[in-house]
């Protein structure tokens, strides 16, 4: 049976990708900032497992500055693939931290790279990309054949390291390839992404938990997926005969209000009765409109993705009712 190695496996892509892996029968090996102890509880059914975790399910320590520690981790483990989903990986917070997303997103892969092209055997390699990497872009729906025109410190990181996995795959031969993902979502995200402040929200005020909810601006679009479906994707792309990039996107574009809008339908209440805007939440560059073309990933990958807008909302806000409720059991 074949074994993986995730960085970034506590985090939401890593938590479904693992489920998924498991379920295919790998053994997974995950690599884990000691910081993110928090964040684990995403892995936590499978911590339970014990048919799973120190079984088929292993967790390594290593910082993604830390070069020689995964360098060990690799040899030791040998993975048939390798899934590169850490990063820094908030936008809002690239602007303030340019140098530390850089140093994540960016260099973070290409010491990766170093490392698997060192390898005797070196594993398929998957790097997530970005649609933050088309930024300002010159046409609408975005294409594997887009020009880059990142506007963002973590799309120029991204847009980096994504031309960087294609160089090793063309000049050194590894099977390496893109996802460039749009964005994804599920009641595994974090809370400081719009669609996952948004569920939480709407789910709090129906409660009667919380009384408004403060966004920065509501007129950026995007193309809003369903993470679980995602993962697929990626794992697919790891299967082929050769290495390639692709769009992974719904092909649907919708704005913040929209978000908004089925988020509060979902709970029966309106949006514009809770909403504030605070100039805290808004981003130097705004109002852009990514929206992917993944027709390339339909043909050659038959992936196409099922789950849009308003069900993924409704899919949240059901969740996040779900646990504030349960949380107020226990208390
Ligand atoms: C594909 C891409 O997807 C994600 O990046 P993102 O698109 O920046 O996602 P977001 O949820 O932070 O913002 C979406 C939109 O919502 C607006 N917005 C308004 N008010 C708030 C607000 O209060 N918080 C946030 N976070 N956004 C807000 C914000 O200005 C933007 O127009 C990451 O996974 C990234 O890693 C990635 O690769």
């Amino acid at each position: 049976m074949p074994t993986a190695l995730i960085t970034g496996i506590t985090g939401q892509d890593g938590s479904y990708l693992t489920e998924l892996l498991l379920e295919k029968g790998y053994t997974v090996h995950g690599i884990v900032r000691r910081s993110s102890i928090t964040a684990r509880q995403r892995l936590d059914q499978l911590f339970h497992r014990p048919d799973v975790y120190d079984k088929r399910l292993f967790l390594h320590y290593a910082d993604l500055g830390d070069s020689t520690t995964i360098r060990r981790i690799l040899i030791k483990c040998q993975p048939d693939e390798l899934y590169h989903l850490a990063g820094q990986s908030h936008v809002g917070a690239s602007f303030e931290i340019p140098e530390t997303t850089c140093d994540f997103t960016a260099m973070g892969t290409l010491r990766m790279l170093e490392i698997v092209r060192d390898l005797e055997k070196p594993p398929r390699f998957l790097h997530i990309s970005s649609s933050e990497i088309f930024g300002r872009a010159e046409e609408c729906p975005q294409c594997e054949t887009t020009p880059m025109r990142p506007v963002t410190p973590y799309g120029i990181a991204k847009a980096f390291a994504t031309q960087m996995v294609a160089l090793y795959r063309d000049s050194f031969g590894l099977f390496a390839c893109n996802a460039i993902c749009y964005n994804h979502e599920s009641p595994r995200r974090g809370e400081s992404f719009v669609t996952r402040k948004i569920t939480r929200a709407a789910a709090a005020i129906s409660l009667g938990r919380q009384d408004s909810l403060s966004l920065g601006s509501l007129d950026g679009r995007r193309d809003w997926g369903y993470a679980p479906e995602y993962v697929q994707a990626m794992w697919r792309m790891l299967q082929q005969p050769a290495a390639d990039d692709f769009v992974i996107a719904t092909g649907t574009d919708h704005s913040v209000k929209d978000f908004l809008q089925a988020a509060f339908e979902t709970v029966g209440l309106r949006w514009e009765d809770y909403v504030t805007q605070d100039p805290r939440f808004l981003r130097p560059s705004e109002g852009i409109r990514l929206v992917g073309d993944s027709s390339k990933a339909t043909r050659v990958l038959g992936w196409q993705a099922a789950v849009k807008l308003p069900e993924l909302a409704q899919i949240m806000v059901r969740d996040d009712i779900a646990a504030l409720s349960s949380e107020s059991n226990q208390d």
